[in-house]
């Protein structure tokens, strides 16, 4: 891309740098601030466009005021008003010729380069390059025949008055060429001479018509699902003042960066006759990319079941005698090995159970966005019936759209009433298939092994009716059932695949956790080297232990790297994100575009303080990047209520001469509340102004040592003691200290000497009392409170810059 300074952009388009900075600006276009600045072709575009707009535009009024005879004094009449000309004595219609006739090659459109070439050229020749309306010419020219009479009058004396500039000499002769004029050598002369004398001498009219371009505005834009009102401002070619007036005339309040959906972005271009298209979602590079199953390719797959029901009712007992009875049923010398889940066999057919009875660890895996359950078994006890947790269990099973097969457990018991049950169970919707309803509904016991079979079987009846499909043939997807770290195997997951095959060798991603499959073990303990739709198997070799719940995805290599490594980076945003805001580290923050409004609790010691605080720190709203904004402003200590309400906005707390309370000093440490202290207004609003621009070096923290309060004040013939309790901490004879009256800091200075009894000591633990004095001084009173404190240098990563 080329780089061009706005200064050779105004030379080359023969303006001033200040006109093509407005049009830059009028065109929402903010990369060049001054002269200097480099901008790209795009500005280029703008600043060609604008002034070949403009010409094309003026060329037409150049054409209505010639044709088809011009009244030269209405021409006149316009330059009169904007350069008074008294002694205007029409002669023969000006000329606009050159613009009305043909096209010509403008010089706004293509910079005269031969021009500044040309090093005797003078001002007239700049003049005439200027890209400038036709009319302007023609006025300008015609109130030069008449006002810069001198000029004119000196170079009509001349024969050739071309000859002076040779390119004005050679765009004359251009001109004429191009143009019809019977008065080809008079207009030229004139026209030259009117160029240069307009130059002369009118300078500031040159200034006056600089062509104030209009923005270009698309009538198409393209956004996605939502944009910051100062994106579609840009984007719409307006001012985001005008954006947030037609809003507001809309009904719709909105502030510079706040985020408006689609349609109402629609709305808003329809007031403005603009159409807009919608883009397609951006590809989350955190997503794993969906694919897309020819319905062809699927085929039968088995069910995943989950057990459910109140506590004690069974449960594992019906999946310990479920595993068992497919063991037997299996070739013999399986041993079944707990993994998460397993499958079972059925009339020839695959049934896989999840291995954690309970709702809670479905929801758990749901609240995940992951739905491995295909039917839920409600165990109910036969004797005791329905249950809160069996009510849960039916509306969990509900909400996740799971069809529900009842097994009423316990018929051996002497008490058993499975009609009860039913009858209970018809109460919350679901009626047994013999009572009318489409509940299946089987009677079993887990001691005695009743009823299994035909529990398995209406499973697979259940099943066969949602037509439970996955193509086998792509690559693998599965959840994860549980994982964990295995000290001689690394992390551990235990995957159902649901969908493709996962075969040794995959590259998989797993949350944050990646790698390659290095073996695989199914619920028998068998190795196996592929696991296709509804297997569930133990996989080796991700980096990291996944969490149960997240999708399993066999990926391109490079892929399954990007995603773990966007992944990674996202987690540790989002942590970013949920710290607290803190001067030492704000514009790290706001570069980072976690904050966009830096809140602020004010607490004073008097309402002017207050004041003035609040509207020093509000006058620093001038960067678009950050706004200070006063969430509570009051007089008094900084207490738990306004930790709370810092920790609740993400603000941070000003105390002016005023200090937090030990139990706000608490909470503000736990909750990372930064708490500045200042004595002097300016210098907190230095402080938050320089770490609003990344200039703050905070290179010493204030450490509280302790307090003591003083219960008496002694008079001795050469100092006045403060006999003082230390109530926390301690005092040290360095320390230096504040004296606090009724919350607000009276003094701050330095202790002279600490003394226990009669003699001087270094430091005086919490629970002891002292005498203490103060350098500079003696205004204590009793109840007054002595803060210690030393200032503790902050470690270089604490800095910003
Ligand atoms: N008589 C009889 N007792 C059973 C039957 N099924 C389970 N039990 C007993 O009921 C008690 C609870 O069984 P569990 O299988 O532990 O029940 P659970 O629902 O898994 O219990 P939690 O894991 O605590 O929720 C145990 O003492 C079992 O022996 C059955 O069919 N008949």
């Amino acid at each position: 891309m080329s780089k061009y300074r706005i200064y050779e952009l105004a030379k080359e388009f023969n303006t001033t740098s200040k006109v093509v900075l407005d049009i830059l600006e009028r065109n929402n276009n903010t990369v060049a601030k001054n002269h200097m600045s480099s901008v790209g072709d795009t500005e280029k575009d703008i600043i060609t466009k604008t002034f070949a707009g403009k010409t094309s535009t003026e060329t037409k009024v150049a054409a209505k005021v010639t044709t088809p005879t011009p009244a030269p004094t209405t021409i006149v009449t316009k330059t009169a008003a904007a350069a008074p000309n008294n002694n205007f004595k029409p002669k023969a219609p000006v000329q606009p010729v050159r613009k009305n006739d043909g096209p010509r090659p403008f010089i706004a459109q293509k910079p005269n380069n031969n021009v500044s070439a040309n090093p005797h050229k003078g001002p007239s020749n700049q003049n005439f390059n200027k890209p400038k309306p036709a009319v302007n010419h023609t006025a300008t020219n015609t109130a030069v025949n008449t006002t810069a009479a001198t000029q004119n009058s000196n170079t009509n004396n001349g024969a050739q008055p071309n000859k002076q500039g040779g390119q004005n000499s050679r765009m004359n002769n251009n001109a004429n060429k191009s143009t019809f004029n019977p008065n080809n050598r008079n207009t030229n002369s004139r026209n030259s001479r009117n160029y240069r004398g307009n130059n002369r001498g009118r300078n500031n009219h040159i200034q006056y018509n600089t062509p104030k371009p209009e923005p270009i505005r698309p009538k198409l834009i393209k956004i996605g699902e939502s944009l910051t009102v100062k994106e579609l401002a840009m984007k719409m070619g307006y001012s985001v003042t005008e954006i947030i007036k037609k809003l507001l005339m809309m009904g719709v309040m909105v502030t510079i960066n706040q985020e408006i959906d689609f349609d109402t972005a629609t709305l808003l271009a329809g007031e403005l006759d603009v159409v807009v298209e919608e883009l397609p979602p951006e590809q989350d590079p955190t997503e794993i990319p969906e694919i897309e199953d020819d319905p062809k390719s699927l085929v039968h797959r088995p069910p995943v079941v989950t057990v459910m029901g109140h506590v004690d009712h069974g449960k594992t007992s019906l999946l310990d005698v479920i595993r068992k009875t497919s063991v037997t049923e299996r070739e013999a010398g399986g041993i079944t090995q707990h993994i998460g889940a397993y499958q079972v066999m059925c009339q020839g057919k695959k049934i896989v159970f999840l291995d954690t009875p309970g709702h809670e660890a479905f929801t758990a895996m749901r609240a995940r966005g992951a739905q491995v359950t295909d039917i839920a078994i409600l165990v109910v006890a036969a004797d005791d019936g329905v249950m809160p947790q069996t009510i849960e269990a039916i509306n969990h099973a509900k909400s996740a759209k799971v069809p529900i097969i009842v097994a009423i457990n316990k018929i051996d018991r002497p008490g058993a009433n499975p009609d009860h049950v039913k009858q209970q169970l018809a109460e919350h919707n679901l009626i047994p298939e013999d009572w009318g309803g489409q509940t299946v509904m089987v009677p079993v016991s887990a001691k005695q092994k009743l009823g299994i079979k035909e529990l398995l079987e209406m499973i697979l009846l259940v099943a066969e009716m949602q037509e439970l499909k996955a193509n086998p043939d792509r690559e693998a997807r599965g959840i994860i059932i549980e994982a964990q770290l295995d000290k001689g195997r690394g992390p551990v997951a235990t995957v159902l695949v649901q969908t493709g095959t996962l075969r040794i060798g995959d590259s998989i991603i797993a949350g944050t956790a990646h790698g390659k499959v290095r073996a695989m073990i199914n619920d028998r303990g068998e190795k196996v080297k592929k696991a296709g739709p509804s297997v569930p198997v133990e996989v080796l070799g991700l980096s990291d232990v996944p969490e149960a719940g997240d999708i399993l995805a066999a990926l391109d290599e490079k892929l399954t790297r990007s995603i773990s490594d966007k992944r990674i980076e996202k987690q540790r945003n989002d942590l970013m994100r949920s710290k607290k805001v803190s001067l030492d580290d704000l514009f790290q923050q706001i570069q980072d575009g976690n904050i966009k409004d830096l809140n602020i609790l004010i607490k004073a010691d008097v309402q002017g303080s207050v004041e003035a605080l609040s509207s020093s720190l509000l006058a620093l709203n001038k960067n678009d990047e950050v706004r200070v904004n006063i969430i509570h402003a009051g007089v008094g200590a900084v207490n738990e209520s306004d930790v709370m309400l810092a920790s609740a906005s993400n603000a941070l707390i000003i105390a002016f001469n005023v200090r937090p309370d030990t139990n706000a000093r608490k909470l503000a440490d736990n909750e990372s509340i930064d708490i500045r202290t200042y004595r002097v207004i300016y210098e907190a609003i230095g402080d938050v102004e320089a770490a609003m621009t990344g200039m703050l070096a905070p290179q010493f923290k204030e450490v509280i040592q302790g307090k003591a309060e003083i219960r008496q004040v002694m008079k001795f013939s050469k100092a006045l003691v403060a006999g003082s309790y230390v109530l926390e901490g301690k005092l040290t004879n360095s320390s230096s200290i504040r004296i606090i009256r009724d919350n607000i800091v009276v003094f701050e200075g330095q202790i002279e000497s600490l003394r226990r009894f009669k003699d001087d000591v270094k430091e005086v633990a919490f629970g002891y009392e002292c005498g203490v004095t103060i350098e500079n001084f003696k205004d204590f009173r009793e109840g007054d409170i002595v803060e210690a404190y030393t200032m503790e240098q902050l470690a270089p990563q604490a800095l910003n810059k």
